[in-house]
């Protein structure tokens, strides 16, 4: 967490804060390490886990539990955090990270470097984050779900934890693109939408007609003014 009060900012300051991570580049690890003190780290990780699970009778499987949070801001995002110099490592941090914000729930695993997949840097904030994808057992992620509201985090930087609900219902909106409606920390919903595709559990085709959905809602609130 990096307290930041908006509400002591005019609008177009607190706006050009929020739109920062749009500015974000992708750099390989070697050379986001390499950046010098002035940068601060940032560690978040996507944890899955398949499940058997399916609504509705069965007409709808869950196929996987995808989980995010709800953070103290409002929005949604990964879990981790700031990783300090003390840390051996990026991943020691997000360990780290991950028992104060999830509870000992994560003690049966540890995202490990094989676990790495990106790096981006947002040159105006001097911010790095990389970002994590770790498969569970299904029991491991109900046990960080049931331990969650025991963290020391839990009530104060986390409001809660939600699962990805991943396929669309029969209207076209319900289930993922409503989801993805909500607000999102920096690049989270790229982010989530393109690990998804990554892992094969979502198809090009549907992350693409996603992404422009996406973009026209944005858009939209734009139109808005919100
Ligand atoms: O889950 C995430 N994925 C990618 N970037 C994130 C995520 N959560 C936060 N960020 C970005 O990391 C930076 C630090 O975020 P923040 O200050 O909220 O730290 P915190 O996550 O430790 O509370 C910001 O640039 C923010 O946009």
């Amino acid at each position: 967490l990096v307290v930041w009060c908006e509400n002591l900012l005019p609008n177009h300051v607190s706006g050009q804060k929020q739109s920062s991570m749009a500015t974000s580049n992708k750099v390989e690890l070697a050379e986001a390490l390499a950046l010098g003190p002035a940068w601060r780290h940032f560690s978040y990780v996507m944890l899955y886990a398949p499940t058997p699970r399916a609504l509705f009778g069965g007409r709808i499987p869950l196929r996987y539990a995808v989980l995010m949070h709800m953070r103290f801001d409002g929005r949604l995002g990964f879990p981790g955090g700031f990783v300090n110099d003390q840390c051996p490592s990026l991943e020691d941090g997000l360990n780290q990270e991950l028992l104060n914000k999830l509870g000992e729930g994560v003690s049966t695993f540890s995202v490990v470097h094989t676990d790495y997949r990106n790096s981006f840097t947002d040159a105006k904030s001097k911010v790095v984050v990389h970002f994590y994808v770790k498969c569970l057992t299904l029991e491991q992620l109900q046990a960080v779900e049931a331990r969650a509201p025991l963290a020391k985090d839990y009530g104060l930087e986390v409001f809660g934890l939600v699962r990805v609900p991943l396929y669309t219902l029969h209207d076209g909106v319900g289930g993922l693109p409503a989801f993805l409606e909500n607000s999102f920390i920096g690049t989270t919903r790229e982010q989530l939408l393109d690990a998804l595709q990554d892992l094969e559990i979502l198809d090009p085709q549907t992350v693409s007609v996603l992404k422009k959905r996406i973009a026209q809602h944005k858009q939209l609130l734009g139109l808005i003014g919100t």
